[in-house]
C-alpha cells in the first residue's frame, strides 16, 4: 500500500494526474482538449503517441536492448523518423523531466494524455523508465516495407500478427499523414506555407472510424487507398490475417478495450534492465508540497492536502479541513499533551480539465493549502487531516495508513523564499557574459540558501543537483556544490542559522537533494524543487490552537470513568451515531 513520502511516486502521480509541474507549468494543456498545433494544425495528441510509438520501436526482443527509453531525441535525423511533428514534440516535453520523471516516462505519460482526451481509454501507466543518453538501434516501420519485413520488426518489437495489426489501427486512428514528410503520397499546397494533411479517418477522435471506414470501403487513408501501391502498409498490415483482426476492432467496445490494453504493452516495452514500478494509480487523498521552511523571519510548516471531488457531484461548501500536528520536541513531544490544529488557509476548486486522465476517470480535485507557523522549540513530528462535512457524520481522518505523515528531520532546511534565480541570456550584450558548451539559449544562476538547526555544528553542507530539462537533451546535469555558512548576508534567527550556494544550470527543472553532515549522521532533505523561490506568493500563517491530545485524554477521568468513555456516552445522549475515528485524529 501506498504510503508518504514515496517521492517518485508522488511525482509520476503529479505529472500524470495533475498534468503539470509544481510551478503551474502544465504538460496536458498543450495537448488538452484534443488540441491541433496553432499555425501548422497539426494534431497534438497524434503526434504525441506516433513519437512514443517511433521511441519503442527500436526493442529487439532476441537481446532485450532498445524500447522506451527516450533514445527517440538522438534518431530524429534518420529516414525512419522523418516528420516536423517529432521536433515539436520533442520541444513540448523539454520542460518536464527531471531526477525522478525520466524522459521516457514524460513521453509515456504524453502518450496517455493524447489518447485520454481525444476521447480514448485511460491507459494503465508505470514509471521508472530509464533514460538512453545516445540513440540506439533502428527499428520503426516505413510505408514501402513489406509484409514479411513489417512482421518481423514488429516481432522485434515484441508483438506477434494480430498485435500488429491492432497496434497499427489504435496508432491510426489519430492524425495522418502531411505532405512535408511525405510529398509522394500528399501534394503539397503551393500557395501555403503550411503542409497538407491527409488524415487517416475522418474524425480527430479517438475511435475504431479508421476500422469502420475501412471494412465498409469508404475509408481515404492513404496509406491504404494510395495510388502508390507499394506505400500501402496499412493496407498489408490490415489485411495481413484476411481482415479478422479488423473485423474484432469494427465493435466499438472491443476497439478502446484492445487498444487500451495493447497500447499499455507499448509503452511498457522497455530494455530488459529496467524494472518498471507497479501502477500508478489516481491517490483519492494526497499531500503535495509539503516544507518545513522560513518565510518572512518565520519558520513555517506549509502543504497542500488534495482530495478528489467527483465531476458530477457537487462539492460540500460547509466542509471543514483541519491539519493537525504533533511537536517534536518538549512537554508535548509526540502529542504527549495537546495536539495543534489550524483549518486551511485557502481552498482551490481545480478546473476538471486539469489532466484528461482524471477528467476521463470523472474527478477533479479540491486543494486545500496550510501555511502554519511553527515554534523552533517545538518543531513538527508528523501532521495529518481531518474533513469534517459538517453534516453530522463522523469526520474522515486521514493520517498516512494511521501513522501520521512524518516529518523525518528539521535539521537542514531549504529556503526557497531566500533563494534566487537569474535567467542569463547567452550571447547577448548583457553586463555578465556566460557562454556554455552545449549552445543553450540561456543559463539558470542560481543562489541558494539552506538552514540549519543549531546544534547540528555542520561539517559540510552540500547538495547533489540534477537537471535533465535540458533543450535537445544533450548531457544530463548532475553535480555536487557546498554551502557555506553565510550570517553577513542572513543572520541567525529561531534557532537556525543560514548558509549559502551558487550554481550555473544550463536547463529548466533544477532538483536537489540537501545534505547536512553532522558527525556520524548525515541529514537529509529528499527531491527538493526549485521551480518557485524569491517569487513564492507570500501566505501569511493561519492561526494555530490547540486541543487535549486523545491519547492523554483516554487516560483521564472524568467522573470516575475514563474520558473517552464519557466522551462516546455524551456523543450517543445527543444522538449522534459515535463512528470512532482513530486515536491520533479526533480530539473534543
Ligand atoms: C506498419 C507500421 C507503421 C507504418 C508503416 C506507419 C507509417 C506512418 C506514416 C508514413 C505516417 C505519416 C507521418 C507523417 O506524415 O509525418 C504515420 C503517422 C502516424 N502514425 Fe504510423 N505507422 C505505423 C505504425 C504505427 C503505430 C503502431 C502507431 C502507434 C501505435 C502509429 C501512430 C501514428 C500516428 C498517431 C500518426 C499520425 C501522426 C501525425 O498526424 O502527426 N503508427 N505513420
Amino acid at each position: 500500500a501506498y504510503t508518504w513520502p514515496s517521492p517518485q511516486y508522488d511525482a509520476l502521480e503529479g505529472l500524470l494526474f495533475e498534468g503539470r509541474r509544481s510551478d503551474g507549468s502544465s504538460l496536458s494543456d498543450l495537448v488538452h482538449p484534443c488540441r491541433k498545433r496553432t499555425g501548422t494544425l497539426a494534431s497534438v495528441p497524434a503526434e504525441w503517441l506516433r513519437f512514443a510509438f517511433h521511441d519503442m520501436a527500436t526493442h529487439n526482443v532476441d537481446d532485450g536492448t532498445g524500447g522506451l527509453d527516450g533514445s527517440i531525441v538522438y534518431e530524429l535525423g534518420r529516414p525512419e523518423n522523418f516528420g516536423l511533428g517529432f521536433n515539436q514534440t520533442l520541444n513540448d516535453f523539454e520542460a518536464f523531466p527531471n531526477k525522478l520523471v525520466s524522459r521516457a516516462d514524460v513521453i509515456s505519460i504524453g502518450a496517455i494524455m493524447a489518447v485520454a482526451t481525444c476521447g480514448g481509454p485511460v491507459i494503465p501507466f508505470r514509471g521508472g523508465r530509464i533514460d538512453a543518453w545516445a540513440g540506439g538501434a533502428t527499428g520503426a516501420p516505413e510505408p514501402q516495407f513489406d509484409l514479411p519485413t513489417l512482421t518481423e520488426m514488429f516481432r522485434k518489437q515484441g508483438f506477434n500478427q494480430a498485435e500488429m495489426i491492432k497496434l497499427v489501427a489504435c496508432g491510426h486512428t489519430m492524425g495522418g499523414v502531411r505532405s512535408s514528410d511525405f510529398p509522394q503520397l500528399v501534394a503539397p499546397d503551393p500557395n501555403s506555407v503550411y503542409p497538407v494533411f491527409d488524415d487517416f479517418d475522418t474524425t480527430m477522435a479517438f475511435d475504431n472510424d479508421v476500422v469502420t471506414e475501412y471494412l465498409d470501403g469508404s475509408t481515404k487513408n492513404i496509406l491504404v487507398v494510395g495510388t502508390n501501391q507499394t506505400m500501402n502498409s496499412d493496407l498489408r498490415v490490415f489485411e495481413a490475417d484476411g481482415n479478422s483482426t479488423m473485423r474484432s476492432l469494427g465493435d466499438a467496445t472491443v476497439f478502446q478495450s484492445e487498444c487500451q490494453s495493447i497500447l499499455a504493452r507499448m509503452l511498457d516495452v522497455v530494455p530488459k534492465d529496467v524494472t518498471l514500478t507497479d501502477e500508478i494509480t489516481l491517490l483519492p487523498a494526497k499531500v503535495n508540497a509539503a516544507q518545513l521552511t522560513f518565510e518572512k523571519n518565520q519558520l513555517v510548516f506549509k502543504s497542500t492536502f488534495r482530495l478528489t471531488q467527483p465531476t458530477n457531484a457537487t462539492a460540500n461548501a460547509n466542509r471543514n479541513v483541519t491539519m493537525l500536528w504533533c511537536d517534536k520536541y518538549g512537554d508535548n513531544k509526540n502529542c504527549a499533551g495537546k495536539t495543534n490544529t489550524a483549518l486551511s488557509v485557502s481552498k482551490l476548486a481545480e478546473s476538471p480539465d486539469v489532466s484528461p486522465v482524471t477528467k476521463n476517470l470523472g474527478y477533479s480535485f479540491l486543494l486545500y493549502d496550510f501555511v502554519v507557523p511553527i515554534n523552533n522549540a517545538a518543531s513538527i513530528s508528523k501532521f495529518w487531516f481531518k474533513v469534517d462535512e459538517m453534516d453530522g457524520s463522523a469526520a474522515t481522518t486521514y493520517n498516512n495508513g494511521g501513522s501520521g505523515y512524518p516529518i523525518d528531520q528539521d535539521q537542514v532546511l531549504f529556503v526557497p523564499m531566500l533563494s534566487h534565480v537569474d535567467v542569463v541570456a547567452v550571447n547577448t550584450t548583457s553586463p555578465q557574459t556566460y557562454t556554455n558548451r552545449y549552445g543553450q539559449e540561456f543559463t539558470r544562476i542560481y543562489s541558494l540558501v539552506a538552514a540549519v538547526r543549531d546544534g547540528v555544528n555542520p561539517s559540510r553542507v552540500y547538495a547533489e543537483v540534477s537537471d535533465v530539462a535540458v533543450k535537445d537533451f544533450p548531457v544530463a546535469i548532475s553535480s555536487t556544490i557546498e554551502f557555506t555558512q553565510n550570517s553577513t548576508s542572513f543572520p541567525p534567527q529561531s534557532g537556525y542559522t543560514f548558509y549559502t550556494s551558487k550554481m550555473d544550470d544550463i536547463g529548466l527543472q533544477l532538483t536537489m537533494d540537501l545534505h547536512a553532515v553532522s558527525g556520524q549522521s548525515t541529514y537529509t532533505q529528499t527531491f527538493v524543487q526549485t521551480l518557485v523561490l524569491d517569487n513564492t506568493p507570500y501566505v501569511k500563517p493561519g492561526a494555530v490552537s490547540t486541543v487535549a491530545s486523545s491519547k492523554s485524554a483516554a487516560v483521564r477521568l472524568v467522573g470516575g470513568r475514563s474520558w473517552e468513555v464519557w466522551h462516546a456516552l455524551v456523543l450517543v445522549a445527543f444522538g449522534v451515531v459515535y463512528l470512532g475515528e482513530s486515536l491520533l485524529g479526533w480530539a473534543l
